[in-house]
């Protein structure tokens, strides 16, 4: 497949940045026991409000009400997270809330790859993954190693174009260029800086943003390259000044929350 990949057009960019920041969606955090804290601090840097709502006992009642959008993701999943996950995305997709999932470590189990496929047969809005998960959810040959990837996101992009073609949903595969797929249109976003990779957790928030920004979204495909352009963007300024870890993780929640939707976009110089 793969065909005619588009870039997001700046003034729609920003204008999706900006449709996001003035909603300051709820965004609804069912995801692992590993980026909590990161997942809400990015969150709130961009804009958006984080509350994470697992248990079985409430989930589906906040995910139907409260919430703007929801984020469900399996990096550390057992039986009673995976059911409140469904739980949460029936109600939301029955309320006509967004939701997004991140197969997180999709390919290493039997058990996990059961529950991704049964959460991706609930119509995620969006599925948000690295090159190697996306290539194992669509059924595609993959290489494993843990949540990390050993696959480009140009090696998966013509499984994240089957999969959104038989999932319904947007597809969004993330590396050195992100690209996202509805399975007919396809856009691609470059940039940003390989440091990212070295900070637990923001390919997870990556894919709660991405949950955010489809809140109201008329078009998930542009809502998604606009999140992912803004986490490029953020990556790229944290770039210019930090020379590690863990300086850069607190230059990019800094960057997130600094930039305006037109530096994000390209319209200003940042
Ligand atoms: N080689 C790279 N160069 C620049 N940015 C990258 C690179 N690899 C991943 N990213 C960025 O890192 C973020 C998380 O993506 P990724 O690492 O693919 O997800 P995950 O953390 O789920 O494995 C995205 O914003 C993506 O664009
Ligand atoms: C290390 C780890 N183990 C289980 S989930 C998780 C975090 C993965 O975060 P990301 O997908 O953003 O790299
Ligand atoms: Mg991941």
């Amino acid at each position: 497949m793969n065909g005619v990949v588009e870039q997001l057009q700046a003034s729609a960019a920003a204008a999706e940045i900006r449709r996001m920041k003035s909603l300051r969606p709820l965004v609804q955090c069912i995801t692992n026991d590993v980026v909590q804290e990161v997942t809400a601090n990015v969150l709130l840097a961009c804009g958006m409000s984080p509350a994470m709502v697992p248990g079985l006992e409430e989930c589906a009642e906040f995910a139907r009400g409260a919430a703007d959008a929801l984020l469900c993701n399996v990096g550390t999943p057992n039986r009673e997270n995976v059911q409140a996950m469904k739980l949460a995305a029936a109600a939301a997709a029955d309320a006509g809330k967004p939701w997004t999932l991140d197969p997180v470590g999709a390919g290493g189990t039997a058990w996990r790859d059961k529950a991704i496929e049964e959460l991706i047969a609930l119509r995620p809005t969006v599925i948000r993954g690295n090159g190697s998960e996306i290539l194992a959810a669509a059924g595609f040959e993959h290489r494993y190693k843990g949540v990390d990837s050993l696959d480009s996101s140009a090696s998966a992009l013509e499984a994240a174009q089957a999969l959104a073609a038989r999932s319904g949903s947007v597809v969004c595969v993330t590396g050195e260029t992100d690209y996202v797929t509805d399975g007919r249109r396809t856009v691609s976003v470059s940039g940003g800086c390989a440091m990212v990779t070295l900070v637990v957790g923001t390919g997870c928030a990556l894919s709660a943003m991405a949950a955010g920004f489809a809140a109201g979204a008329s078009d998930p495909l542009a809502s998604t390259a606009a999140c992912c352009l803004l986490a490029k963007r953020a990556a790229e300024r944290a770039g210019q000044t930090a020379r590690a870890p863990g300086s850069f993780h607190n230059a990019y929640l800094d960057a997130l929350y600094l930039l305006s939707p037109e530096e994000a976009a390209g319209l200003m110089s940042a």
